[in-house]
């Protein structure tokens, strides 16, 4: 589970975001919908632990996030933490299944069967030894999700993942992630502004720059 709590937010020099207080039970989806510049990616890195806030807590089954710092904090991440980047942070001289291995490697984790696993679950095992620029959009999300899966992490955060994708892929991939954080007893969400995902997930949040 993931709670949210009190956070106040500012960029330099910038008004302030206004963040409810929310929480995300073990196998919950929430959607967090808002106009663009209204917050949404910024909310998704304060979660992650790659944004502190001025003040507030985000805390993870009862760990307070940035009670943790440096090295502590990226270990924690990598381990409890999936994030699905706006545009695929997939590595390009790497083949899908190196990807894929890449966050098991730095938390210790074997790779072989789990990989294969994660891919064949994904729909994307026979792209294994793919390199990532001759996926089609579409499969490359899904190596991002999968990257983001590779540790069974307890948060999945996931960001604008249906953008670029036809209405056909946009549903493969929300219910990929829907299944996959059901499985995992994972806390999902996911910042989206994509009216089809509204139908996917029934909970939903909305950040306003100018707050309620
Ligand atoms: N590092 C930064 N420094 C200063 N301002 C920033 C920074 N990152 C984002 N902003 C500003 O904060 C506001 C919110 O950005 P954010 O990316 O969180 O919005 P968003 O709701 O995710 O937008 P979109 O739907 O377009 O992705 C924007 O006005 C943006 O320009």
């Amino acid at each position: 589970m993931i709670a949210v709590t009190s956070i106040q937010f500012a960029y330099s020099g910038e008004k302030p975001f206004f963040i409810p207080d929310f929480e995300i039970r073990s196998g919950e989806a929430l959607l967090v919908l808002g106009k663009s510049g209204s917050g949404k990616t910024t909310l998704l890195n304060i979660m992650g632990g790659l944004l502190a806030p001025q003040t507030g807590e985000v805390s993870i089954d009862g760990i307070s996030l940035y009670s943790m710092k440096g090295n502590a904090l990226d270990k924690f991440r990598g381990k409890n933490i999936g994030i699905v980047f706006q545009k695929p942070h997939i590595l390009a001289p790497l083949t899908v299944e190196e990807n894929i291995s890449l966050p098991r490697f730095f938390v210790n984790k074997p790779s072989g069967e789990k990989v294969h696993q994660i891919l064949s679950e994904l729909g994307i095992l026979e792209k294994k030894a793919a390199r990532v620029h001759t996926l089609s959009e579409g499969e490359a999300q899904r190596v991002s999700i999968a990257r983001a899966l590779a540790n069974e992490p307890k948060i999945i955060l996931a960001d604008e993942p249906t953008a670029s994708l036809d209405d056909e892929n946009a549903s493969i991939v929300v219910n990929l992630l829907k299944e996959q954080a059901k499985k995992l007893h994972a806390s999902l969400l996911i910042v989206t502004h994509d009216q089809r995902i509204k139908d996917e997930i029934e909970t939903s949040i909305t950040i306003t720059r100018e707050g309620p």
